[in-house]
């Protein structure tokens, strides 16, 4: 029986190394499937691993074992949300390093873009309570009246991560001169702060203006002139709020787990406004939710909006995720007629 054990534990190790390997160009792994074999530390392993393969930690003299104790640090920190915790982290670090080895962005971005954008990737939530900053803000919680109603989850989390640079051992950024560190934190402050909704439509605004310039621009080459730091950055906060409003992008599979999971999330917070006398947010009521309109209704109008001015920005590489997309998309509708029915019947 020992052996047996032995032998089982080996194939999943080997298993989840394999899965670890193809998180280097593949879209859409199974980071449930990496959760589970991990040991629940599905960050650690995947951000270690990419830091690694991008050579990070090299260029910048970051010792692996202070980079571990961050990371680690940092994933302990994300709660056991149903969405909001450390697998969606890992989703959006794995969806932004897939996108920054995009064609267009070939010698665009220096090594300090690439470590900020990973790392607020990695960080972008880090904490979450599973609650929205509306909810946050009608509770008169301490973390609004701390940040005065102003994107007050993503202040909570940036300000958390660069507070766990103090713990013992995990100063990642120790080896930066003073110049790196203060444009590196620029950098991470602005592409989390950018992952707050009510910033959705300016992404899109500035995307428009860029493709706009790229069409008109002679060169049909790559648009992103690698000399304009405010250009670069503005893309980095975009590639991180996509890689956020991803789920729909992502195999049929692993889309509906992400549903199931926000959903439930938000019920709960349905339950506790229920139990607060507050009115129930929209979205939050689990004896009145149609999932699969609601899905729709997010496609249509928050994702494939972003989704299609990046990928014009982005062509060619971007094309085989909108397909996803699309047929994501066709799936949905399929099932909103036969969840009507239900409710019918
Ligand atoms: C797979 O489904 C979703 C996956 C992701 C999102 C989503 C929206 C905005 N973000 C970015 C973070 C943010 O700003 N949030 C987090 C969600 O709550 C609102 C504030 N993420 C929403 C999703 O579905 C919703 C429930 C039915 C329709 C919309
Ligand atoms: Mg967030
Ligand atoms: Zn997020």
């Amino acid at each position: 029986v020992e052996r047996l054990r032995l032998t089982r534990k080996l194939n999943m190790n080997i298993f989840l190394a394999q899965l670890i390997e193809s998180t280097n160009d593949t879209w859409g792994v199974d980071l449930f499937e990496v959760d589970a074999l991990s040991n629940h530390r599905p960050l650690t392993h995947v951000a270690l691993h990419l830091f690694k393969q991008r050579n990070i930690l090299k260029q910048f003299q970051i010792r692996e074992l202070t980079f571990f104790k961050f990371i680690s640090a940092i994933e302990a920190k994300y709660r056991n949300n149903p969405y909001h915790n450390n697998i969606h982290a890992t989703d959006v670090l794995q969806a932004s390093h897939h996108m920054l080895n995009f064609s267009v962005f070939k010698n665009v971005f220096t090594e300090l873009e690439v470590f900020a954008a990973l790392f607020a990737a990695a960080v972008h939530d880090v904490d979450h309570p599973g609650v929205t900053n509306q909810y946050l803000i009608n509770t008169n919680s301490d973390l609004a009246i701390l940040y005065n109603d102003e994107s007050v989850l993503e202040n909570h989390h940036v300000t958390l991560a660069f507070q766990t640079l103090s713990t013992e051992g995990c100063d990642v950024l120790s080896t930066l001169n003073r110049k790196q560190h203060q444009m590196f934190r620029k950098m991470v402050i602005s592409v989390v702060l950018a992952t707050d909704m009510s910033k959705h439509i300016q992404h899109i605004g500035h995307l428009k203006t860029m493709v706009e310039i790229r069409r008109l621009s002679s060169s049909a080459s790559s648009i992103i002139d690698p000399e304009n730091a405010e250009d670069k950055l503005q893309i980095l906060q975009s590639l991180v709020h996509c890689s956020d409003l991803s789920n729909p992008l992502k195999p049929l599979n692993l889309y509906l787990q992400w549903t199931d999971r926000i959903m439930e999330e938000f019920f709960r917070q349905g339950d506790l406004e229920k139990s607060l006398n507050l009115e129930v947010s929209p979205l939050c009521d689990r004896e009145n939710s149609n999932i699969c309109k609601s899905q729709m209704g997010f496609i249509d109008y928050v994702v494939h909006p972003l989704w299609e001015i990046w990928s014009r920005l982005t062509q060619p590489d971007c094309q085989p995720i909108m397909d996803i997309l699309e047929s994501n998309r066709v799936w949905i509708a399929s099932q909103v007629l036969t969840e009507d029915d239900k409710h019918d019947g």
